[in-house]
């Protein structure tokens, strides 16, 4: 079932403040929730000032800041959020902004014991599931810092989801922990059963990433009663692409999800 969510009327810029990078797009009205026209991303670095941020948006957004009607802003990192809300006051003061956050309306029904604990960056990625293809949908945002599953059921409810260590925080706890392994470039290796090192770490990471999104995706369909022939599977997110072949679990792959959820989240705010 999908609502009757308001589009954004115009172009916005859309910005999605991770643990580990900052997806900025810019995003253009249209059907089943728009689309991203350009994007760009940064390292959510919690020294930058607002003015250092300032000076990244206007480098690198610059003449598209004139055609944007306002910002949507979803944050995992409230330092960093701190100085977004500086950096907008003080540098685009014209541009009407939404955090999506407690107290701002999405128009999904959040079912979960605690609503307000849910992540913006999920919660986004539930709306754009659901107004680009209805419910029931699942979504799964694979991510350096974290991969997360949403459900949102047959009557465009958001249901709740699971979180589990994203790809590069596997690469990192393994640099870390064992004495014998470094970092490895994050790419398919040539086969499933590695014969050197390097590669044996990219395949548990990729064909494990892929192997886990795939069964937790099963298992979700099977608790909630879903039917895996009428449910959206959508892969999102900065590894979607490296793991969503693999999985074979996916209907759709939307590397943009989220910064199309918060675009949603904007119209609904200001009309
Ligand atoms: N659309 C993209 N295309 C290519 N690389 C991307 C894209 N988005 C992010 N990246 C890169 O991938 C890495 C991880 O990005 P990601 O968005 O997963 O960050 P994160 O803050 O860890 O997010 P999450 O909390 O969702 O895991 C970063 O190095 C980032 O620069
Ligand atoms: C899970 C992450 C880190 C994914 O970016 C983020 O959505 C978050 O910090 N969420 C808060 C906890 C929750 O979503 O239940």
């Amino acid at each position: 079932m999908a609502p009757a969510a308001p589009q954004p009327a115009g172009r916005l810029l859309s910005v999605v403040l991770g643990n580990a990078s900052t997806a900025l797009g810019v995003v253009a009205p249209g059907e089943r929730g728009g689309e991203v026209v350009r994007h760009w991303t940064l390292s959510s670095d919690e020294r930058r000032t607002a003015d250092e941020w300032a000076v990244l948006v206007r480098g690198l957004v610059g003449p598209h800041l004139d055609e944007v009607e306002g910002v949507a802003v979803a944050a995992t990192v409230p330092w960093v959020l701190g100085r977004w809300r500086e950096m907008l006051e003080r540098h685009l003061p014209d541009l009407p902004v939404v955090v999506v956050g407690a107290g701002v309306r999405t128009g999904i029904p959040v079912l979960t014991d605690n609503p307000r604990e849910v992540g913006a960056d999920r919660v986004a990625n539930a709306l754009a599931a659901l107004t680009r293809w209805g419910g029931p949908a699942v979504v799964v945002d694979v991510g350096g810092t974290a991969v997360t599953l949403e459900v949102v059921n047959a009557a465009g409810q958001y249901v709740g989801g699971a979180i589990a260590p994203g790809v590069e925080v596997g690469l990192e706890g393994l640099g870390r922990r064992a004495a014998q392994l470094r970092q490895v470039e994050l790419v398919r290796p040539r086969s499933v059963v590695a014969r050197n090192t390097v590669e044996a770490v990219q395949s548990g990471l990729v064909h494990g990433t892929a192997a886990m999104v795939e069964g937790l995706v099963r298992r979700a369909l099977a608790e909630q009663d879903l039917d895996p022939a009428t449910t959206r599977v959508v892969a999102t997110g900065a590894y979607a692409g490296l793991v969503a072949d693999e999985a074979g679990c996916f209907t759709d792959v939307e590397p943009h999800l989220t910064l199309l959820g918060l675009g949603l989240v904007f119209a609904r705010n200001h009309r």
